[in-house]
């Protein structure tokens, strides 16, 4: 129950999209370095905090099924994670607002932890800059780090390397998922690399990405997800998914992110995006399908 007379504090949980993603090689841990630039959509959940009270989550919104408000649930590892960087801390109560499909490639789950550390950090007086909570943020999950501030930026190593914060020009997407759930973990399984082998090099300094809308889209045009072949294998909805965003009226680009099965297409403005979506819910209805503008 709230404490009464104390306001929550609020934040979104704005859903990752990967504009491209290259696989270098399996650590010997069995992890894997990669290379990404990582966008941010408008879309997301949204997480609140009645402070000062004891820990606990409640969770509702159209996604809310089947995720249980457990120990489990990244929120509250993400609240362990930072009780433990800052012994003493404030603590509270958390409400998730859930309205991203789980277990899809767009972090949802990854960006509710780093919304919790945000939430927790304003509490307690902390700084996102503070190299406390960026260490919590990385051992609570590879996509944390980078979910933090929920800016463009490139992303490195297994995600823990962060480039500088990108100012991308707007991209008008849509996204769409056809409703089938893919773990992470059987993705990077399925591209079948030995922990310690190598299989591409780093780019050597990584530019900044073009200024212009037009730019960007030729630019990631020349690179893709190296996740998507391991992870059709698994969900081969997800090549209907990529058919179906690119033969869109205006669609100039159409990819996985992350380990899918969310797709992504990219337009050159935002008449073209939002009747793109329209017109792709009208044909499949039963996809998660949003127009939205990628930065
Ligand atoms: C693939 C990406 C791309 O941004 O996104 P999603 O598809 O999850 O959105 C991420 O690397 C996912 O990060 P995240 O979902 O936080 O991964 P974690 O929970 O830390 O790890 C789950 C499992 O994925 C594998 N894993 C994860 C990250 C990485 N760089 N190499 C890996 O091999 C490991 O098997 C690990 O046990
Ligand atoms: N708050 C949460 N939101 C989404 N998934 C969560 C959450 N807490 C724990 N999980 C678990 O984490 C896994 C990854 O979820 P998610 O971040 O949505 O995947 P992805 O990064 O592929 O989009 C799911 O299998 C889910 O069961």
């Amino acid at each position: 129950m709230a404490a009464a007379g104390v306001l929550p504090l609020r934040t979104r949980a704005r859903a990752k999209v990967n504009l491209d993603l290259r696989v270098l090689g399996r650590r010997p841990d069995g992890y894997h370095e990669l290379e990404s630039l990582v966008a941010f959509a408008g879309v997301g959940d949204e997480l609140s905090l009645t402070p000062h009270v004891p820990s606990s989550l409640a969770i509702a919104g159209p996604r809310a099924a089947g995720l249980a408000a457990d120990d489990g649930n990244l929120v509250l590892r993400a609240a362990r994670a930072f009780r433990e960087a800052f012994p003493g801390a404030s603590m509270g109560a958390f409400r998730l607002v859930k309205r991203l499909p789980v277990a899809s490639g767009i972090g949802g789950g990854s960006a509710d932890a780093a919304a919790a550390l945000r939430l927790l950090a304003r509490l307690n007086g902390v700084p996102l800059s503070d190299r406390r909570l960026r260490a919590a943020a990385a051992r609570v999950g590879a996509d944390v780090p980078v979910c933090l501030e929920s800016r463009a930026r490139l992303m490195a190593g297994i995600g823990e390397r962060l480039g500088p914060v990108l100012r991308l020009p707007g991209l008008f997407a849509v996204l769409a998922n056809p409703g089938v759930p893919v773990g992470t973990v059987g993705v990077f399984g399925a591209l079948g690399l030995a922990a310690g082998e190598t299989c591409a090099p780093a780019r050597c300094a990584a530019s900044a990405p073009p200024a212009g809308a037009a730019e960007l889209h030729a630019a990631l045009a020349r690179s893709g997800n190296d996740l998507a072949a391991p992870a059709q294998r698994i969900a081969p909805e997800i090549g209907e998914v990529l058919e179906r965003l690119a033969a869109l009226p205006g669609s100039r680009l159409a990819r996985m992110s992350g380990s899918g099965a969310t797709c992504f297409a990219l337009f050159d403005d935002c008449a073209a995006s939002a009747a793109a979506a329209k017109a792709l819910a009208r044909e499949r209805p039963g996809w998660w399908i949003r127009a939205t503008l990628l930065r």
